[in-house]
């Protein structure tokens, strides 16, 4: 297990695989467990149509499965599949016995409602934290399962020794996936949250002031240098394709000079994100073992 050296000074490159591969071996330890008392986890994908980034991350999330020893299978629909095509999957796999956690890969066809197709996996079984009654829980401070960005910065801020209380911190984003979890978990440990977004006038005058700023605006390189506060703790969400390359939301190379510590791209939160979803995944199936146990 690679070992995260501690923060000092500025500069830090927070290695997002060597935090994952921590994640991933507490969790083994967990699918172990299930799996001798006859309760292995199972995760089952869903797909629609042919987003060769969807395709991509679905099989990085297949990988990590069998790196954990989760049992894990993909459903790839077609192009033009109708949400009753969709929400008929997700009952039968709502139903089965051997499936512990269910993901509907982002993003959907355009004509297609998220919202209705989230709301239909059993919240018992939403590894992703979308469910309105999952993410209702969260914004009441019950953190049961959460959507997996999210948790996994958290998780990162912990085991650097980053206390949000009494933080300021900055999300630019405010999307259901990232922004607007994240900030209920920020608020759920007291730090001062503010969620910025493509109608904020002067995001400079915000991020400045962010003691801990996340990005997750899907805009190459909006981050620059003069944009951060010296010390900050940096987290990249952005994943852009720029001319055959991927890159983040951060102009790394300036940030990288001001800053506490920042996430690169690729290899800082993606890999944080998978690794929560196993954890999530056993969670899913540690929660059904208990409800068996009554
Ligand atoms: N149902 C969901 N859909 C989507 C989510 C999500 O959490 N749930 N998040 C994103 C995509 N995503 C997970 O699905 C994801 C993105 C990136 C990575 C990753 O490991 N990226 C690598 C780089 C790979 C590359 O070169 O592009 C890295 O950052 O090192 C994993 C998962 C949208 N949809």
């Amino acid at each position: 297990m690679s070992e995260v050296p501690p923060i000092s000074g500025t500069g830090m490159i927070i290695d997002g695989k060597a935090l994952a591969s921590e994640v991933e071996a507490e969790t083994k330890v967990r699918v172990d467990e299930l799996a001798a008392l006859g309760g292995r986890p199972g995760l089952a994908t869903i797909i629609v149509g042919d987003n060769p980034a969807s395709a991509m991350y679905v099989r990085i999330k297949h990988s990590a499965c069998d790196r954990v020893g989760i049992r894990s299978e993909n459903v790839n629909l077609p192009e033009g599949a109708g949400i009753d095509e969709i929400l008929e999957t997700i009952r039968g796999l709502n139903e089965r016995e051997d499936v512990s956690g269910i993901l509907l890969q982002l993003p959907l066809p355009r004509e297609l409602d998220p919202a209705r197709a989230m709301a239909a996996i059993d919240p018992a079984k939403d590894v992703d934290g979308f469910h309105p009654m999952n993410m209702g829980s969260l914004l009441a401070g019950a953190e049961g399962l959460v959507p997996c960005t999210p948790k996994g910065i958290i998780w990162a801020l912990e085991r650097l020794g980053v206390d949000l209380e009494g933080k300021e911190a900055v999300i630019v984003g405010h999307s259901n996936v990232v922004g607007k979890p994240l900030a209920a978990m920020m608020l759920n440990r007291n730090a001062t949250v503010s969620v910025c977004h493509v109608f904020t006038k002067d995001l400079a005058s915000h991020t400045r002031k962010a003691e801990v700023l996340v990005v997750a605006a899907g805009v190459p390189g909006l981050i620059r240098g003069d944009m951060v506060r010296p010390g900050a703790y940096v987290f990249d969400v952005g994943i852009n394709r720029v001319g055959g390359r991927t890159v983040g939301d951060v102009q790394f190379d300036e940030v990288i000079g001001v800053a506490a510590a920042v996430t690169p791209v690729p290899g800082g939160v993606g890999p944080l994100t998978v690794s929560i979803l196993m954890s999530q995944t056993a969670k899913a199936a540690e929660m059904k073992m208990k409800m068996k146990e009554g």
